[in-house]
């Protein structure tokens, strides 16, 4: 893995004139120093002052200022990273809290959906379904002769709680490698985009004369199978050793192509296991509030599709794993709900999902219980039978955790665990202002998006942690990548999420928050990354011969940072 973590670090480069300067990878604009403007042919074409990245990083920081609105410093940060990467990724991290909400959750899922509106120019790599026939060389074509560790990729149907968005996906694919970047430290000259443009089944787009997607129905069955395999198969035949990440793909197909491919290389799919775990370690934080175990825990989960199944599922393993309880005993603590109110035997083979078979409530249970004329029981007689301790939202469905809802539960138990996750924020289940109302200041919370702190009864403030998979996915991926592990196992998963809830605050001051601040994130995901490399070597599934004493010194060799080296000109040098 190439690192270029030191200053003083000497590239060498090929590129010279306006070529160099165009060069994201490479362009230093004002920083090229007075010998690099020379040897690099830039002396006229720089104006003659040489800034430092500081001072870069502030004229950015005042030119984004200007600008007032969200998704106007979004356009802005993009622009940014077309021109100059360090600056970006320095200027991004110098303001991380800040401006991670403009890149990523919540801002950026409104510039996906503006994507053929806001086009300027292309970035990573579309595979459109009608020219499938020229993938290979496509897909070449922007790899060849570049180390690939880490390839995003998404068919965009259930993008950010925003569902179908067509070849706008490619912005969450970027937008998710540039949180390996930033959060983990992946070289983002090793890393690689897609979007599987297999069409869209979103109206508005296909009827939008700008949509600069395939303008077709989405393509479903074998038809999709065929085209999503050639993509995983030209993966493992040009890249074997990298990581291959799924994001935002639609509840039919995100767990069952990861479960299809996860035997045969390295695949992680975010919604599902980054979701899950991110989540398992925010319970086992509030639990060591709550001086409870996992174990004692009923669960009710809003929102049974790629998140809430995975979430479900990280929660039972680590019921089992780390409480020591019986597999079944742990799914009988988890009451799944979904379009049709709760998942019971009753509502048949066609509303009963893939892969939530384990978590079926047995009518006989409900006998008594009201429901709608369909016999569909509702959040509130759920909540009203089961006495949920926690309570999770990954349903889209914006204001789901209504006052009484919240009210019922938090009759029913000491300090209620409420974690509305859906995303972007104007989808979350309950504003964590309401749900600390509601339950008198007692509430535990954690959202998927970031939100400012709320009032407890007692005047203080209640820091509400943000529970997004961003506080662990790019920490398991790297430690997966640097691994060189054929496969992301579930022990790897669960050693990286015991060390994220080993450093909760939550644990020190049980007022305090159930995950780090958002601030931290770069830190924790270093510390996850390393909680993986040691699993893989201690399971015996690392492809590298460290011994356990170094992972934490090969982690930080390894990371990206974003500072200028030294440049000198060689014309077989790198371009
Ligand atoms: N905080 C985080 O790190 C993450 C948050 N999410 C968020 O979770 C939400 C769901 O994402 P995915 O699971 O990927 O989507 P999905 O489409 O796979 O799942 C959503 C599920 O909610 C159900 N649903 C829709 N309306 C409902 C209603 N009114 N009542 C009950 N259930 C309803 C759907 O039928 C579906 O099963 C999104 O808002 C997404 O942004 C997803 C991944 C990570
Ligand atoms: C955070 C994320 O992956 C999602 O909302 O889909
Ligand atoms: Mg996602």
């Amino acid at each position: 893995m190439t690192n270029i973590a030191d200053a003083k670090l000497i590239h060498r480069v090929a590129l010279r004139g306006e070529a160099i300067l165009t060069s994201p990878r490479w362009n230093k604009g004002t920083a090229f120093t007075i010998d690099e403007r020379k040897a690099f042919a830039l002396t006229g074409r720089l104006p003659f002052r040489v800034n430092t990245l500081d001072e870069q990083c502030d004229r950015a920081y005042d030119q984004l200022e200007a600008r007032k609105e969200p998704l106007r410093k979004n356009t802005f940060l993009q622009s940014l990273k077309d021109q100059n990467w360090v600056l970006y990724y320095a200027l991004i991290s110098r303001h991380l809290k800040e401006l991670t909400p403009i890149i990523y959750t919540p801002t950026e899922a409104e510039a996906i959906s503006n994507y053929s509106h806001l086009f300027r120019r292309s970035e990573g790599l579309y595979l459109t379904f009608p020219t499938a026939d020229a993938m290979e060389e496509d897909f070449l074509e922007q790899t060849k002769g570049r180390q690939i560790d880490l390839i995003v990729c998404s068919d965009a149907e259930q993008i950010l709680g925003i569902g179908d968005q067509g070849v706008g996906g490619i912005g969450i694919s970027a937008a998710k490698s540039v949180i390996y970047t930033l959060l983990a430290g992946v070289n983002p000259a090793n890393s690689l985009s897609v979007t599987l443009d297999v069409g869209t089944d979103n109206e508005d787009l296909l009827r939008d004369r700008l949509y600069v997607g395939w303008p077709h129905k989405r393509v479903r069955g074998q038809e999709y199978d065929d085209f999503v395999d050639r993509f995983v198969q030209l993966v493992r035949k040009h890249y074997p050793h990298s990581l291959l990440h799924f994001e935002d793909f639609g509840v039919t197909n995100a767990k069952r192509l990861l479960d299809k491919y996860r035997d045969k290389h390295a695949v992680f799919n975010d919604d599902v296991q980054g979701t899950g775990a991110v989540t398992l370690a925010c319970i086992m934080s509030a639990v060591g509030v709550t001086k409870s175990k996992l174990a004692d825990q009923r669960f009710i989960v809003f929102g049974a599709g790629s998140a809430g199944l995975g979430i479900a599922r990280q929660i039972r393993d680590g019921m089992v794993t780390i409480d020591g309880m019986d597999k079944d005993e742990a799914n009988k603590r988890f009451y799944l709900l979904d379009r049709f109110g709760l998942i019971k035997e009753s509502l048949g083979a066609e509303k009963i999902r893939e892969g939530v078979q384990e978590f079926v409530r047995p009518d006989a249970e409900w006998e008594g219980v009201p429901a709608n004329d369909q016999g569909e029981i509702g959040l509130l007689d759920v909540v009203k039978k089961v006495k949920p301790t926690v309570l999770i939202g990954c349903s889209t469905k914006a204001g789901a955790f209504t006052e009484e809802v919240v009210r019922e539960m938090a009759k029913g138990c000491e300090r209620p665990i409420i974690l509305p996750l859906s995303n972007p924020s104007k989808l979350h289940e309950a504003t964590p202002e309401d749900a600390m109302a509601w339950t008198d200041g007692k509430a535990l919370l954690a959202t998927g998006s970031p939100f400012p702190p709320c009032k407890l009864p007692n005047g203080k403030e209640y820091v509400v942690a943000e529970c997004n998979n961003a506080l662990i996915y790019p920490g398991l991926g790297f430690g997966a990548m640097l691994s060189k592990a054929r496969e992301l196992t579930d022990t790897m998963i669960i050693a990286g999420t015991r060390r994220l809830a080993s450093l909760a605050p939550a644990l020190k001051n049980p007022d305090d928050a159930l995950l780090p601040d958002f601030e931290e994130a770069p830190e924790v995901n270093y510390e996850v990354a390393v909680a993986v490399v040691e699993q893989a070597i201690e399971e015996g599934g690392a492809g590298v011969d460290w011994k356990k004493e170094e992972v934490r010194e090969k982690v930080r060799e390894a990371q990206w940072k974003p500072l200028y080296g030294t440049y000198v000109y060689d014309p077989k040098g790198q371009t």
